[in-house]
């Protein structure tokens, strides 16, 4: 069902199969909102060479990792059960870190290559987005390096984070959240997950990038070691006119039984801060990506 739902798409020989890798994505894109890379250019060695350096942060004592606190202003550092959601009204049952290139990072004496390793593995990111935008940007009539730049995270504007998360295990979890249901604020995020740590679950059929109508049916999608989810969020949801579909998911733990730890890996590109954010057919007025994202956090946070 879920596989039926969320596409997988190869991105192999993506210059030859740029036009076919177009099709598929939009059309994922346009109907779930969700898709499942494979071929993407990240080997299992490598994400489990960041899992193991998350798992090694979030494994410190509580003292070493409040060295790289969460900052309200920025929303970088370490947070641990902070996260409280309107959809549940309940605090996230999660810890999780914060990175941007700019920000403050854990000590290389804490977790040897901590930085080195997490930034060469925010590039592969950043190219694997890139190519995914280009192809949204061909679709929409952009420019096909048009989020590229807008979503440049060189630039010291750039909002775009990656985000190490560790849900602690639980046992006869009912009525608590891991994640509760939200849809991402930014413009497209890459999550990355470990075999056997199930728990996302997904709701396809979502009109409007500021309508809250969360739908009725979640379907779980198992995790799996390698292919890369990708989600629309509700930046890119707007920059194409409510084309391209930003829905809800959500992070579940078993309501009876044991549920393992699950630690997840999340790449939000967020967009340059002066780029001013208009789709192709002008449904709704200018914004700059910082209007638009305080605007954001205000509606889901505020
Ligand atoms: O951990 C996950 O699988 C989901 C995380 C997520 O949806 C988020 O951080 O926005
Ligand atoms: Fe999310």
């Amino acid at each position: 069902m879920a596989e039926r739902l969320v596409p997988v798409i190869s991105l192999k020989d993506f210059e030859s199969r740029k036009e076919e890798i177009t099709e598929q994505l939009v059309e994922a894109a346009e109907n779930a909102g969700f898709l499942t890379l494979v071929d993407h250019g990240i080997s299992v060695h490598e994400i489990e060479a960041q899992f193991a350096i998350s798992k090694a942060f979030f494994g410190l004592s509580l003292e070493t990792k409040g060295k790289t606190p969460h900052s309200k202003k920025t929303n970088n550092g370490w947070e641990y059960m902070a996260q409280l959601r309107p959809s549940t009204g309940m605090y996230d049952q999660k810890e999780s870190l914060w990175l941007q290139r700019n920000s403050e990072w854990p000590s290389d004496d804490d977790i040897p290559k901590f930085r080195e390793t997490t930034e060469n593995f925010m590039t592969k990111c950043a190219s694997i987005s890139d190519q995914v935008l280009s192809c949204f940007a061909k679709a929409l009539g952009f420019p096909e390096d048009y989020f590229k730049i807008a979503n440049d995270p060189l630039q010291p504007d750039c909002l775009t984070q990656l985000r190490l998360i560790h849900y602690p295990a639980s046992e006869n979890a009912a009525g608590s959240w891991r994640a509760g249901s939200h849809t991402d604020i930014g413009c497209l995020t890459l999550l990355f997950q470990r075999d056997g740590e199930d728990g996302l679950e997904i709701c396809p059929g979502r009109e409007s990038h500021s309508t809250f109508a969360i739908g009725e049916t979640f379907t779980p999608l198992p995790a799996k070691t390698g292919p890369i989810v990708v989600n629309i969020g509700d930046m890119l949801m707007a920059w194409s006119d409510d084309r391209l579909k930003s829905n809800f998911h959500r992070v579940r733990a078993k309501d009876i039984g044991k549920s393992p730890d699950r630690y997840s890996i999340a790449y939000f590109n967020q967009s340059r801060k002066g780029f001013v954010l208009q789709g192709p057919k002008k449904k709704y007025p200018p914004m700059t990506v910082d209007d638009y994202f305080k605007q954001a956090v205000a509606r889901n946070f505020g």
